[in-house]
């Protein structure tokens, strides 16, 4: 009987305690939302009481409502989260400045920092610290990512796109001339998944040959999940607690064990590989003391320098190191193959801009002794990567919270939803501000009326107005301290890949298929079926390790060699779906 009370006590003790946590938390929402300035702001209906817009702002790149939001509220606004909190989003570009020129003032919300840990990187990855420990970090991996570097990858970059080119022409040439049905997805993110890992810590995954990898399965299943925008995932922002006891995926713990794993026979080599270079080359005591000028530059001798130094300011411990390496992994290879993926689709869509861009990448021939110098200068092939990279920004939006109380200063003045007009906007510590990248991107205020169009001539002349986006006035890679620390990376990958894959084959989009986005991090494509009962078409490949389910997140383009196009006729002769 006193067993029987112990435990029943406690079970009352921990369900009171959890009660009161909650209620704690929802106090806490309740009270900062209460005083929130930011309601002061126009704003939309909001259709739940409970997620607010959340729901439709998830499927706004295909509902076009931010567009619609702007018409009618102005570049200031505010939406609803959860249980109507209201969270700052604005086009504005002196306020969009002023949040990216103070990233101590805005930093990432904490939910958005663990989600980003949990999916991967770590909590102490320069994707998810903040301050002073984010400086440092930035400061020790710049050198990997300068121009000059980034140049030296360009032969992995090469190997890989000549590889995929080879996989492709195999499975063309069964065709006979016919156009090919491809999901081009998973096959871009085998090539670029394999890119990241030999470019940033020579590791093979032979993704793009087929081989099984663990850690290549651990990737794939990460970014091929949480394709819903999940009612516990919203719940988890405001009850850390949640977060604690999110339903474990066995696979995925197998996969981080083995991520570690990987990480830390990747450190331990790489320091006797240095070692035996160092000993070779001079009296040196330490790894620190190599001379700066002929210290390697590749991502892993960088980390594993920086685990090795003396100096603070230059340290990284192991954990913080094996965070990197998992970060960018993550970060170096799902976006390029998402941005890579939605050039093909624009292409595919507009054979005029496909036909100009190939004329212009036949005329440098491949052997050509300055080629590398030549693709990064090609004025036609940077048009389309901009072109491609502002209208599919594949990190649509991101986030971040006010630490203090702050004037947001606009460019544009707003009118509040008591008629008065501001020339900025008031935050308080803990409002959560929302930076609608695509939004922006294809803002018709700043790129015109066919700021929606794929028009990569638009280049010739491009717009002033923003001048803060870390690449190209745009805010794709974003901008500021926190901008994209991989943009030269990506940019390289990218013009190496569209160069080698379009000079040889004409890309087309499937009769009748609509292509979606959802997001998971990153945008990518799922197909919508034109009515409910229309069957999603399964192209004849869907890269190495493909499956009789179709996959979740597809891009489906047929393809056709160059060659047996040319025999065959002109952009035009292409099958209907294309405009
Ligand atoms: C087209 C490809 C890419 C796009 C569109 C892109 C976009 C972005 C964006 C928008 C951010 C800022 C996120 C935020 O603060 O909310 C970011 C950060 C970052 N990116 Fe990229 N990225 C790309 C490729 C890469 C590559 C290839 C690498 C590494 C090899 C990389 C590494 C990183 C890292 C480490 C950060 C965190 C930077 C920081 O917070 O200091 N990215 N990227």
């Amino acid at each position: 009987m006193l067993c029987f009370d112990a435990h029943f006590l406690a079970c009352l003790a921990v369900g009171i305690l959890v009660v009161a946590y909650v209620l704690r938390n929802l106090i806490v929402l309740l009270a900062t939302q209460y005083v929130s300035p930011l309601k002061a702001l126009r704003s939309p209906p909001s259709p739940s009481f409970l997620f607010g817009n959340l729901r439709e702002m998830y499927q706004q790149e295909n509902t076009g409502l931010l567009f619609d939001w702007e018409d009618t509220y102005g570049h200031t606004y505010a939406y609803r989260g959860f249980l109507g909190g209201y969270r700052l989003i604005t086009t504005d570009l002196a306020a969009i400045t002023h949040i990216l020129a103070h990233p101590e003032r805005f930093q990432k919300p904490d939910f958005v920092r663990e989600s980003l840990a949990a999916m991967g990187a770590g909590s102490e990855s320069v994707l998810t610290t903040e301050s002073d420990v984010h400086a440092r970090q930035r400061r020790i991996l710049a050198p990997a990512f300068t121009a000059a570097h980034i140049r030296t990858l360009h032969p992995i970059f090469w190997d890989k796109a000549a590889e995929l080119l080879e996989r492709w022409t195999h499975l063309a040439n069964d065709q006979k001339g016919l156009c090919l049905s491809v999901d081009v997805l998973p096959w871009l993110s085998k090539a670029t998944l394999d890119a990241i890992g030999l470019a940033g810590f020579g590791y093979q995954f032979n993704a793009l040959s087929g081989k099984n990898d663990e850690l290549a399965d651990a990737y794939h299943l990460i970014f091929s999940t949480a394709r819903k925008l999940a009612v516990r995932t919203i719940l988890e922002t405001w009850i850390p607690l949640l977060r604690r006891f999110r339903p474990h995926s066995e696979v995925m713990d197998r996969a981080r064990a083995h991520l570690t794993r990987v990480g830390v026979e990747l450190i331990e080599e790489r320091k006797l590989t240095m070692a035996v270079e160092l000993n070779k080359d001079g009296p040196y005591q330490s790894l620190q003391e190599y001379p700066r000028q002929t210290r390697p530059r590749d991502l892993l001798s960088i980390l594993v320098q920086s685990n090795m130094a003396s100096f603070a300011s230059q340290r990284m411990t192991t954990p913080e190191v094996l965070c990197q390496i998992s970060t960018f992994l993550i970060a170096g290879y799902e976006t390029t193959a998402s941005a890579l993926t939605w050039c093909l689709y624009a292409l595919a869509h507009d054979h005029a801009a496909q036909h100009h861009l190939r004329a212009a990448l036949q005329a440098i021939p491949r052997d050509s002794p300055t080629l590398d110098d030549d693709i990064a200068k090609l004025e036609h092939l940077d048009w389309v990567v901009r072109e491609a990279l502002r209208l599919h920004a594949p990190v649509t939006w991101t986030m971040r919270v006010a630490m203090e109380v702050d004037d947001v200063p606009v460019d544009n003045p707003f009118t509040d939803r008591w008629g008065t007009v501001c020339n900025s906007v008031r935050v308080n510590k803990g409002d959560i501000i929302t930076v609608p990248i695509q939004a922006i991107n294809k803002s018709k205020r700043i790129w015109g009326e066919d700021a929606r169009s794929f028009r990569p001539e638009r280049w010739r002349n491009p717009p002033e107005s923003f001048k803060n986006g870390l690449w190209s006035n745009m805010l794709t890679f974003l901008g500021g301290s926190r901008g994209c620390i991989g943009y030269r990376f990506a940019l390289a990958e990218m013009k190496i890949f569209l160069y080698t894959l379009v000079r040889n084959f004409e890309f087309s989009a499937e009769k009748g298929v609509v292509i979606e986005k959802v997001f998971n991090i990153v945008a990518r494509p799922i197909v919508k079926p034109a009515n409910p009962t229309t069957a999603i078409p399964t192209p004849t490949n869907t890269g190495p390790t493909a499956t009789s389910a179709p996959p979740p997140n597809m891009m489906p383009l047929l393809i056709r060699p160059v060659e047996a196009f040319s025999d065959i006729g002109d952009a035009a002769d292409f099958p209907d779906g294309n405009q």
